[in-house]
């Protein structure tokens, strides 16, 4: 990789997260040299309300760094050495979709995980799949993608099925706002906290927690007992984190080591091990879409509406371990830093007892040539087991997209831990059909009442 200044691309331009991961970039300008960076997005009008707020935060930072607003891929991604993609395929309407079709039912309608982040995987892989063939088409040959888009387990896995080569790193912010967490439970700053972690995205457990390596999981454990994995902190540097839905996700640590104080799991498991109490909560007809829709959406547009009309940026987005988290990511790939991260890549024995193939995630070193994963050796029984029925259904909603299969669909919605029967998968996965025509493949069905449909 050159060590002149780089030419980024950011695909899904139009995100909120877009000023944010924009900030990080301009306050490690001179770890991560910029010559460009350019905004793209499927949704030009979308972008064009950002892209103001975008050229602001550059300006305020740097006059030389050029910057272009494109929906044409040639644009966008000619000679780039860097992706960094975020895209939401349906955007928040159907993020709403994903929520409150599966809760309709009785089931945890969440974006990422159970049927909702089934459902947007089946929309993400091919616009995936179409983003790495437009960047190999124009970009620099050794160009990275470091991929947030999610839902990052489904996207990971539909990338190694389909374009097992591409220079794709995929990669979560969740662990990286724990480990925030954690640091300020234990007084010391995130970057000193080293971790061990097993799992998938969104589904994992941290196994030690070493500052100056000294395992310090057992203090943590007793803040748990009694506060979860809130703290001040979480709310102070993330204003998102004080929304009443985060809250409440970062109390929930405290339920789940009750019951298994081994390991420090991810929040993400609160949908998986307590989907009742998750359901009992969630208010059907407002989920986070709406909340996000109605905050951090509306927050934004407002204060780019004012910057336009004043000149004055009001304070309108977040800049968090979100940003930070991928700037560090590129810097490593970038430079060679061999950074300790932690990633999602293919396993290749790094969890001994699950599948060599399957897509994990754990800490690895960060090389120019991609991540180095570090063995953390065989899971105990029962998160073995957790591990590989989710996986399962993962893969088989991968294999679903790929062969509009419906019978694979149906078992991989069937198999996810958050339905509690074949008759909930199918009633929620014939609703996701008809809502989301305009994105899904087509999915066949082979058989229907003994027989074969075409
Ligand atoms: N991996 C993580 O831990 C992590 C953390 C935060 C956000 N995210 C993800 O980042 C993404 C952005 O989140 P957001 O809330 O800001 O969403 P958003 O809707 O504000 O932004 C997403 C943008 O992607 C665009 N888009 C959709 N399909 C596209 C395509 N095929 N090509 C180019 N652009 C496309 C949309 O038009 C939209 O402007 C989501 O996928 C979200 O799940 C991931
Ligand atoms: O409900 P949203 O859209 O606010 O967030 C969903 C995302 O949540 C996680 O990311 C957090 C991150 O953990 C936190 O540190 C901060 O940066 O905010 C992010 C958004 O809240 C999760 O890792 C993502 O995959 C989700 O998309
Ligand atoms: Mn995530």
């Amino acid at each position: 990789m050159k060590k002149s200044p780089f030419i980024l691309a950011i695909a899904g331009g139009g995100s909120t997260y877009t000023p944010g991961i924009v900030k990080s970039l301009m306050v490690r300008l001179a770890d991560f040299p910029l010559a460009e960076i350019r905004l793209y997005d499927i949704d030009s009008q979308r972008q064009q309300i950002i892209a103001p707020v975008v050229e602001k935060v550059i300006r305020d930072h740097s006059d030389s760094i050029k910057f272009t607003v494109t929906s044409d891929a040639e644009v966008a991604f000619s000679q780039a050495n860097f992706v960094f993609a975020q895209m939401r395929v349906g955007q928040y309407k159907m993020r709403e979709q994903d929520e409150k079709i599966p809760l309709r039912h009785g089931v945890v309608g969440q974006e990422t995980c159970g049927p909702g982040g089934l459902a947007y995987g089946l929309r993400t892989i091919l616009p995936m799949v179409e983003l790495i063939d437009l960047v190999e088409r124009y970009a620099d040959n050794n160009a990275w993608i470091v991929n947030y888009s999610n839902p990052a387990a489904i996207v990971a896995e539909g990338v190694r099925r389909l374009r097992p080569q591409a220079r794709v790193l995929n990669i979560c912010d969740m662990p990286v706002a724990a480990m925030r967490n954690i640091a300020a439970i234990l007084g010391v700053d995130r970057h000193q906290v080293t971790v061990d972690y097993f799992g998938l995205n969104h589904f994992g457990w941290f196994t030690h927690l070493y500052v100056d390596g000294v395992d310090r999981l057992a203090e943590v454990r007793e803040h748990v007992a009694r506060f979860g994995l809130l703290t001040e902190d979480a709310a102070a540097t993330d204003p998102q984190h004080a929304d009443p839905s985060w809250v409440k996700t970062w109390r929930n640590i405290k339920p789940i080591m009750d019951h298994f104080p081994d390991f420090l799991p991810n929040p993400y498991l609160q949908y998986y091990l307590m989907p009742n109490q998750i359901v009992e909560h969630q208010d059907p007809d407002y989920t986070r879409a709406n909340e996000v829709m109605d905050g951090r959406e509306k927050k934004l547009f407002a204060a780019a509406a004012e910057y336009q009309q004043t000149g004055i940026l009001p304070d309108a987005f977040h800049v968090g371990v979100h940003g930070a988290f991928i700037v560090d990511v590129a810097c490593s790939l970038a430079f060679d830093l061999r950074q300790r991260h932690l990633v999602i890549v293919e396993n290749r024995g790094a969890i001994a007892n699950l599948p060599y193939d399957a897509m994990v995630e754990v800490p690895a070193y960060i090389t120019a040539q991609g991540p180095e994963p570090v063995r953390m050796g065989n899971v105990p029984q029962f998160h073995r087991a957790l591990l590989e029925q989710q996986l399962a259904s993962e893969q088989l909603l991968v294999e679903a997209t790929m062969e509009g299969s419906y019978e694979k669909a149906l078992q991989a919605f069937t198999l996810n831990r958050t339905v509690p029967t074949m008759q909930h998968a199918k009633a929620i996965l014939d609703e996701m059909i008809a809502a989301n025509q305009d994105y899904w493949p087509a999915l066949k069905q082979a058989f229907k009442d003994g027989q074969p449909q075409s």
